[in-house]
């Protein structure tokens, strides 16, 4: 083939770049993308075989090469352009394969799963600003959080189930703010005295299920050591299907994972490998590839049309999101906003809870004097007799509430990945620092949380930061585990009151401890070193004994 017609089809392929990729957003448009090219191909083949009288080998050959020359010439001017001082971030520090590609974060979580630790040692290495993409920025000054989450709209990573589109996935802000409407009802003071009771009973099944766990079936022996991690996990299911549909999973009860949750589980693994937003998409449009995560979608959903159908007994998270839809029946694409709904009732509230229970449960075996501190404070605030604990009795015990601020500091339980765009006119955080404008950025919590610039002492244990010595916080405005601004967590008064009273219901009820034959480097390699980001943090294995107190 000529070399001016490769030249001709490398020359086209950058102005295709310059002209049309490098302009707006593209990663919904992955499949329909290659789908044409295939196309294109195929009638430029056919065409030419049997219209102009080429030959099959010939034509393929040829097209391979026009093909190739295309790619070639969008993907040098693509990379050229993002390694050159041209491109908006070309003055941010970070890994040099970065600023080629957002697949540089890939292949930095692929092998554990552990972007959280991978951004880390990034930061620690290249400072508070770094660029981990080719326009993704991922910061940890200490005045960045406020800024950033008050005033950017969420980045195309939320479009990852389109068009099913949950409220935390609604990246218009308009849209969002009424769709927030409903959630926050959903969370009034009123509403939390109702799922009080909800969750007390799921509290007789853990107290059962870690009895019957602590028990050796074979000899009767008592206090064996239990899986803390699984259990936790399928209380906070238990708690969310309950107070989210009125059904809890009866995972507590029957010792065994509920195949929804499973489901859900396979499809969050794959959210610790931090694809690209465009490779999701592409695997989303592979028939069969992600179908564990509609059918997690499917079921959610049933469990709410089951709500409408048979409205009775306390409302539930759900009445409150079905109520516009007591008289009539949803529109289709008002289907679809709440199978978003259904399944985010369920993600959003569980492995959340989960892991900040399972991680204080773990920063309590390994402080036991902090542990004692908080039984003393929890019995002084219950009535005599009393041992079921009511939200109204560990709302203001300070110890509690730092163990809680201080579980969320350090092992956040969304510890990396809400990604922001920021606005086209760019931000600055503070007087020097500026973003340029449609750039993605992140301020990773987990790497927040262990910064120098923001706490004192930041790897230490000190639940006191939150009440009697304030002066370990630097930079309060930098703690946000629940995230700020418009976007943030609309559960957090629910959250907050289960993990309390759960808590408390735990250390009041048990001495809890690490198995005698286990070391505290032991635990800590179980626990932190196998913990996972699947966007929600996921902890590893934390065997714990518990010994029955009252
Ligand atoms: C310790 C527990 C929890 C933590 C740390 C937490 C944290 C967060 C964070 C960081 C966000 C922002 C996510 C983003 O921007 O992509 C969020 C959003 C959200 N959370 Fe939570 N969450 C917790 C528990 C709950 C619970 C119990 C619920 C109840 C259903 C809940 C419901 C939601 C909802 C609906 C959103 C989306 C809000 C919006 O987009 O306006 N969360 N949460």
């Amino acid at each position: 083939m000529a070399f001016l017609e490769i030249l001709a089809a490398a020359s086209f392929g950058a102005f295709t770049f310059i002209t049309y990729f490098h302009h707006g957003e593209h990663h919904l448009y992955g499949a329909t993308y290659f789908t044409s090219f295939l196309l294109i191909c195929a009638s430029a083949i056919t065409y030419l075989v049997q219209k102009q009288g080429h030959t099959l080998p010939e034509v393929l050959g040829t097209t391979t090469q026009i093909a190739t020359s295309f790619f070639f010439g969008i993907y040098t001017t693509c990379v050229l352009y993002r390694i050159s001082p041209l491109h908006p971030l070309n003055k941010f520090p970070g890994p040099f394969s970065a600023r080629i590609s957002t697949l540089w974060l890939f292949f930095q979580a692929t092998p554990r799963k552990q972007a959280h630790l991978a951004l880390l040692d990034t930061h620690n290495k290249y400072g508070k600003i770094v660029r981990v993409g080719s326009n993704t920025l991922s910061i940890i000054h200490p005045k960045a959080v406020e800024k950033i989450h008050n005033t950017c709209l969420k980045a195309p990573f939320y479009d990852l189930d389109n068009p099913n589109t949950s409220i935390q996935s609604t990246r218009d802000k308009a849209l969002h703010d009424q769709r927030r409407r409903p959630w926050s009802l959903a969370f009034t003071e009123t509403r939390l005295r109702d799922y009080e009771p909800r969750i007390k009973k799921i509290h007789q099944h853990l107290l059962a299920r870690i009895d019957q766990d602590s028990k050796n079936n074979e000899d009767g022996q008592s206090n064996m050591p239990v899986d803390a991690t699984r259990i936790v996990n399928q209380y906070a299911f238990d708690v969310m299907g309950e107070v989210a549909f009125g059904s809890h999973f009866d995972m507590l009860n029957t010792s065994k994972s509920h195949k929804a949750i499973d489901m859900l589980n396979e499809s969050m693994g794959l959210m610790g490998f931090m694809c690209p937003i465009w490779l999701i998409r592409l695997a989303v449009a592979i028939p069969g590839l992600t179908r564990k995560w509609w059918q997690f979608t499917d079921y959610c959903f049933g469990q709410m049309e089951m709500c409408r159908s048979t409205k009775s007994g306390s409302p539930v998270i759900a009445s409150t999101l079905l109520e516009p839809y007591e008289k009539r029946e949803p529109t289709p694409s008002e289907k679809n906003i709440l199978r978003g709904e259904a399944q985010l009732l369920v993600v959003a509230g569980s492995d959340t809870t989960s892991a900040a229970l399972t991680c204080a449960l773990y920063e309590l075996v390994r402080n036991p004097h902090i542990k004692t501190q908080l039984r003393e404070a929890i019995s002084a605030s219950l009535s005599p007799g009393e041992t079921e604990i009511g939200a109204h009795d560990v709302r203001n015990i300070d110890i509690l509430n730092g163990i809680i601020n201080e579980t969320l500091r350090l092992y956040p339980p969304v510890p990396t990945t809400l990604w922001r765009l920021t606005p086209p006119e760019g931000l600055w955080i503070d007087d020097e620092t500026y973003i340029p404008g449609n750039v993605i950025v992140s301020t990773p919590h987990y790497v927040l949380g262990r910064s120098n610039d923001i706490y004192d002492r930041p790897n230490d244990f000190i639940p006191e930061r939150w009440s009697s010595k304030p002066g370990l916080i630097k930079q309060d405005k930098a703690f946000a585990p629940f995230s700020v601004g418009p976007f943030s967590c609309v559960g957090r008064p629910l959250a907050m009151m289960n993990l309390r009273m759960t808590l408390a219901q735990l250390v009041y009820t048990y001495d809890i401890s690490l198995p005698a034959s286990m070391t505290m480097d032991e635990a800590r390699t179980a626990m932190e070193g196998n913990m996972k980001d699947n966007f929600t943090l996921m902890p590893g294995q934390l065997s714990l004994v518990f010994k029955r107190r009252v």
